[in-house]
């Protein structure tokens, strides 16, 4: 089995990285400075237990690839680029391979079967920064994080097992999960807040608008039909993974809020609050909170405003208007 990892940022990182030093064959797929400092230097992982530097194969694009009837793709994109990473997939001649998308949100999967017939879902649990071009961190201890892997759009197959096998020994732990969308849609509400922490900040009045973003996605889900497997008092949180410390970084906040960090100049709030607000509008549910974060995402690139740069008032005026 080879790992083509598309998308070395903070996730797709740790994951190269891991798996390379494990012994995997792996290929990443980068772009930009990022897949420059991997070329010059290798791409270190930072974790709280040390640092490691990893050697990686990369190519610049998936027609750089031939790929092999063993590769498993990882797609490890934020959302709002899968489309077109998925486009360059089909061009560059990937037919059957098996597909396994490690994001937020439950968008991928669909965009994905849309043009691949052997689709996953993984759930990723996995605190990660992409620190500067050729490190990234992983702040998770004594494991990064952990992983729920299954068949998209339900069960799991033999894949799903010998993948979390290989990632399990590569010391991310993993399992396979027939419900594994189930296990999406809970780590979905729990991403809501996302934007939130990307706005304000670390802030306690931001846990309680995350709390109503994330009570009123329950809802959505309850007027949808939709089951989801609660993700924040899942046990594992404490027995594989809390958060470590890290000599001289802290957390850039939360994946959303990187984003920003970064000036990558697109957020991924459409495909976590805007799916609570698709629902909503496919259902005949309300959900005008989730939907004022679309919009205020929308506003924060519009602008350029700094992450943190809002005040709690302003996402509950934001609210109250949406
Ligand atoms: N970071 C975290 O702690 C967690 C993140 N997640 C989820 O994991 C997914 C990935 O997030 P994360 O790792 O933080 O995102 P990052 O932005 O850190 O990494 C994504 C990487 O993919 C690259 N990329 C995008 N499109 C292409 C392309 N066409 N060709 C080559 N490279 C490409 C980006 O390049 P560029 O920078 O140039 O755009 C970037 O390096 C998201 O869905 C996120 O919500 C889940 C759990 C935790
Ligand atoms: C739960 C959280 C915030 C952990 O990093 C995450 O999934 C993200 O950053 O997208």
């Amino acid at each position: 089995m080879r790992f083509v990892i598309y998308g070395i940022g903070a996730i797709g990182g740790t994951l190269a990285a891991m798996l390379s030093l494990a012994g995997e064959e792996v290929i990443g797929i980068a772009r930009g400075r990022q897949l420059q400092a991997i070329r010059e230097g290798g791409l270190l992982l930072r974790r709280p237990e040390g640092d490691q530097r990893a050697r990686l194969e990369t190519a610049a694009s998936p027609d750089e690839v031939t790929f092999r009837d063993d590769d498993v793709i990882l797609l490890t994109m934020k959302t709002q680029d899968s489309a077109a990473a998925l486009d360059a997939l089909a061009a560059a001649g990937l037919r059957d391979q098996h597909l396994f998308c490690l994001q937020n949100g439950v968008e991928n999967e669909r965009l994905a079967l849309r043009r691949f017939v052997n689709v996953h879902g993984v759930t990723v649990v996995l605190p990660a920064d992409y620190v500067t071009p050729g490190e990234v961190a992983a702040f998770g201890a004594p494991h990064p994080g952990y992983l729920d892997i299954g068949r998209y759009p339900g069960g799991a197959d033999a894949m799903d097992t010998l993948v979390a096998e290989r990632l399990t020994a590569a010391g991310l732990p993993a399992f396979a999960d027939p419900q594994v969308m189930a296990s999406k849609h809970g780590k979905l509400l729990m991403n809501l807040g996302n934007i939130v922490d990307a706005a304000v900040g670390a802030q306690d009045e931001a846990k309680e608008i995350t709390a109503r973003l994330r009570a009123e996605g329950e809802a959505v889900f309850r007027a949808a039909g939709i089951d989801w497997r609660d993700s924040q008092d899942d046990p594992r949180r404490n027995t594989l993974m809390a958060m470590g410390r890290i000599e001289g970084l802290s957390r850039a906040g939360s994946s959303s809020a990187q984003s920003l960090v970064r000036g990558a100049g697109s957020i991924e709030t459409a495909y976590l609050n805007g799916e609570i607000a698709l629902l909503a509008r496919l259902h005949g549910a309300p959900a005008p909170a989730n939907a004022a974060m679309v919009a205020l995402a929308q506003r924060m690139l519009r602008e350029g405003l700094a992450p943190g740069s809002l005040a709690p008032d302003d996402l509950l005026a934001a609210m109250e208007a949406g």
